[in-house]
């Protein structure tokens, strides 16, 4: 879908001549010779090339990768990246032999992950591979806010940070009508923040809203528009500011792996990227979103596993970790079992039936339990002063992943189960991966980071969390929810008791 128009745009504008390349017999060459027959119509001068052959992109001065599958119904949103991961693996080949001095610009989704996979797969220059999300999750943000505010969209600036997915991050600080930034319209009585806030969580939803209403596919006028734009800059060397996934290499404080920043994009490719100052709640928002991409990477890493070889997966996911405590290391997991009958009792009272536990864990990092009212509080490494648990009745599983670099576990994964209803029955248990700060003596941990086990890839996600655990200053961060609007995840306290 989005190819095609794609192809017809770059004819309408003359940026130049086009090959549309597709596993697919017949549907390039019969996009391209329906658009070559507009031509005339419109008068534009471009030729256009249907191909089945990597050999046709030969010499492209740029490669824009709309190739993969969208979901259908009956496959995961896993399902997707596993596909999309090999496909990224045949055109990254393809690029890298025929046209490896191009500038490509990534469509497929998952977004963040795949133009880091194609990166991977291409070998091209970082700076030469950027992935397409920003442009549109800001043109999205700039229609609703030129709705609201019935001004013209021209003059309404967008500005939308991080992944594209549920944990985007629409600056509203940043995002102005004619320069004047949207908190002080709230002030001058233009909206509410109310309204505001439904509008940064309609352009979070922008894809799935058309998603929903086409059924058949997702959207592609305005992810074929936001690309256009990107090439443009690149062939015309305009230099434009736009925002789009880009490697980062320490930027944000992120390493190695590709995000949605603004950027200035120019005939060197991504020229710049611009970095912005953050509030601390905008900087908690990107740091979720980093998170959620994190998690991404992992999955693929899961996936290359499964289906390829193991070093190959060593070697795409070589580079991806977060700048931790001015670090970086590659972590892997190691799994011990929690089993609570085997722990030695700390302490016990038998009016209420609270008990702590000290469990095995890794050598010199035991597991502290605790129970008090049919919930559950766990630490790692050492005790600390905090009660973590969810609102409703829980308990734990029975494995523990620990997630650990250079032979120190940082991080701490673990299942719970919540009561989330009132039946009892299986139906009201909800699951979550709830990810802690492993504790030393000096740095007590602490509990960073709630999945939903329901969320998309909400492993990988939660070892992306676990990659930001170092970074989580406990006590003062609150941990990140991640789940629906009305999940139990959110219901999760962590509070220190009074008296201590
Ligand atoms: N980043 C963003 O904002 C957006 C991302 N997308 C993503 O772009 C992708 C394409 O979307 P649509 O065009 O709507 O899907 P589509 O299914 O209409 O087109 C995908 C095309 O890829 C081809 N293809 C599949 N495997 C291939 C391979 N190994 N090599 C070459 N071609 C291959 C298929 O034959 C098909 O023609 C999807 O992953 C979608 O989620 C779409 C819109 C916006
Ligand atoms: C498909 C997609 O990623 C979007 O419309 O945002």
């Amino acid at each position: 879908m989005i190819g095609g128009t794609l192809a017809h745009m770059i004819g309408l504008k003359e940026l130049g001549d086009v090959v549309l390349f597709d596993i697919a017999d017949g549907i390039p060459q019969g996009k391209g010779l329906d658009i070559a027959e507009s031509a005339p119509v419109d008068g534009f001068d471009a030729k256009y090339v249907g191909a089945n052959s990597y050999e046709a992109i030969k010499g492209a001065d740029v490669c824009i990768v709309t190739a993969g599958v969208p979901r259908k119904p009956g496959m995961s949103r896993d399902d997707l990246l596993g596909i999309n991961l090999k496909v990224m693996e045949q055109v990254g080949a393809g690029i890298k032999k025929y046209a490896p001095d191009a500038f490509v610009i990534c469509i497929t989704n998952p977004l963040d992950a795949m133009v880091w996979a194609l990166q991977q797969f291409s070998g091209l220059p970082k700076n030469k591979v950027c992935g397409m999300a920003g442009v549109l999750d800001s043109a999205r943000f700039r229609h609703f806010l030129a709705e609201e505010f019935d001004v013209s969209v021209e003059d309404v600036t967008g500005f939308v940070l991080g992944g594209h997915g549920d944990t985007m991050v629409p600056l509203t600080r940043y995002s102005t009508v004619a320069g004047i930034p949207l908190p002080d319209l709230v002030k001058m009585g233009w909206t509410t923040k109310e309204k505001l806030d439904a509008i940064v969580q309609r352009t979070r939803d922008g894809g799935a809203e058309i998603v929903g209403l086409l059924k058949t596919g997702s959207a592609y006028y305005a992810p074929a528009s936001s690309a256009i734009a990107m090439a443009e800059s690149y062939l015309k060397d305009k230099k434009r500011v736009l925002p789009c996934a880009a490697h980062l290499n320490g930027q944000y404080g992120v390493k190695n792996m590709y995000v949605g920043v603004p950027t200035v994009i120019g005939a060197g490719g991504v020229e710049r990227i611009i970095e912005i100052d953050l509030n601390k709640t905008e900087q908690k928002m990107f740091d979720k979103s980093v998170a959620s991409v994190a998690g991404l990477c992992e999955a693929c890493e899961q996936h290359r596993g499964q289906n390829g070889p193991r070093h190959a997966a060593a070697l795409l996911l070589a580079g991806v970790w977060l700048l931790a405590a001015g670090h970086a290391h590659a972590a892997e997991s190691v799994y011990t079992t929690l089993d609570l009958d085997a722990c030695a009792v700390l302490d016990q009272d038998d009016e209420s039936g609270g008990i702590s536990l000290q469990c095995d864990g890794l050598p010199g990092h035991p597991v502290f339990a605790s129970e008090g009212d049919l919930r559950f509080d766990v630490d790692y490494g050492v005790p600390n002063d905090r009660w973590e648990s969810f609102g409703p009745f829980n308990s734990v599983g029975e494995t523990v992943e620990w997630r650990v670099a250079d032979g120190e576990p940082h991080a701490a994964i673990l299942r719970f189960f919540i009561d989330t209803g009132m039946t009892g029955g299986p139906e009201d248990k909800g699951q979550a991966l709830v990810v802690s700060r492993v504790g030393t003596e000096a740095v007590p941990g602490c509990v960073v980071a709630v999945i939903d086990a329901k969320v998309e890839q909400a492993n990988g996600v939660a070892r992306g969390a676990a990659a930001m655990a170092t970074r989580f200053a406990c006590g003062t961060d609150m941990p990140a929810a991640i789940g629906p609007e009305d999940s139990f995840a959110r219901s999760f306290n962590s509070i220190v008791p009074e008296g201590q």
